[in-house]
């Protein structure tokens, strides 16, 4: 869309679940729970932070919002007076909900917005740069684009479609206290994987999409993983037990991103409450929706580009 000119624009993005079981580093999902942004072109450097993380996120140049914002100026040639950034965070940090992708989408998208000489928000370029930042394009695409995305890496950079999700599949969130960094769980997998694994996944990955998309009595079978769940295990044991004890009562469990958050794909919504019974004290259980629009940009005069 074309973008008006704009002193301010507020933007929502929207929590994400990579992988989703098989689909490691290609899929992600977009969920209705968002961190609220307010940017504006200013003189020098101004952050304020409100909700989840406010005391421990920096509010200097380090800031995951700022870098990215800064790395998109450069990318269009374009050198602001400063940054007023006021944000309202959402989505609990290091948990596997794709708050660094949102925080990186979000800053991108602040620059294309505010950025004079651009006249429309070009999601290509805002994906491939929100994937070299962020080092893997499953919970970006999903942020930018909403819905069900299938994300993959092309000669030019990222590349993603977004899909419409069956409107009876419901997703359930546990949430852990404790956090893990994705740099950390990356660092746990092993350089090359056995050829009859990468079957088992590739087929539980294409059946992931048709369970999703159109049958979602077929999740519990479409959600088994042999590449990253089991080897990760061990730096999150409460999560490992969790997905086992969902799955043995028939839940589509699987481990949220990176963890140690976990995803339960419900196929019907009345059944929620009976992943609720299986969740020990300790973890927060969130009933959220699929977000089927991504990330939304509102420009001061009210128009709206999502
Ligand atoms: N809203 C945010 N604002 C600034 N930085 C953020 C924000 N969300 C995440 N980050 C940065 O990203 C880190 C978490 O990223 P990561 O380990 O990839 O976990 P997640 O699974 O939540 O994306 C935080 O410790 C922080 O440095
Ligand atoms: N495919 C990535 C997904 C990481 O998601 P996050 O929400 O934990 O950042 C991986 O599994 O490493």
């Amino acid at each position: 869309m074309t973008v008006p000119s704009a002193a301010s624009v507020r933007i929502r993005v929207p929590a994400t679940s990579a992988n989703l079981g098989p689909a490691f580093d290609s899929a992600g999902l977009a969920l209705t729970c968002y961190d609220e942004l307010e940017v504006a072109v200013a003189d020098g450097l101004h952050v304020e932070l409100a909700g989840i993380g406010a005391d421990e996120l920096p509010r200097d140049e380090s800031h995951l919002v700022v870098r990215a914002f800064r790395a998109a100026c450069l990318d269009l040639g374009w050198v602001p007076s400063g940054l007023a950034l006021r944000a309202r965070n959402g989505i609990p940090q290091g948990r596997g909900l794709g708050s660094s992708a949102a925080a990186v989408v979000a800053g991108i998208l602040a620059a294309w917005a505010l950025c004079p000489a651009v006249t429309g928000i070009d999601d290509e370029r805002v994906l491939t740069l929100a994937d070299a930042i962020e080092g893997h394009p499953d919970n970006v695409a999903a942020c930018l684009l909403g819905g069900l995305t299938l994300s993959w890496s092309g000669a030019e950079g990222a590349r993603a479609t977004s899909l419409a999700v069956a409107p009876a599949v419901s997703p359930v969130l546990c949430v852990p206290r404790e956090t893990l960094s994705t740099h950390v769980a990356r660092a746990l997998l092993p350089p090359t994987v056995a050829h009859g694994d990468a079957a088992f996944n590739a087929g539980r990955a294409a059946l992931l999409v048709h369970a999703l998309t159109a049958a979602p009595g077929l999740l519990l079978e479409a959600t088994e993983d042999r590449l990253h769940q089991d080897q990760r295990g061990p730096s999150m044991p409460a999560t490992a037990a969790l997905v086992g004890d969902l799955r043995d009562a028939g839940h589509a469990a699987v481990v949220s991103g990176a963890g140690p958050a976990v995803l339960v794909l419900v196929p019907r919504t009345a059944d929620r409450a009976l992943v609720h019974t299986v969740v020990p004290a300790g973890w927060e259980v969130l009933d959220l929706d699929v977000e089927a629009r991504g990330a939304r940009v509102r420009y001061g005069d009210g128009a709206v580009s999502s």
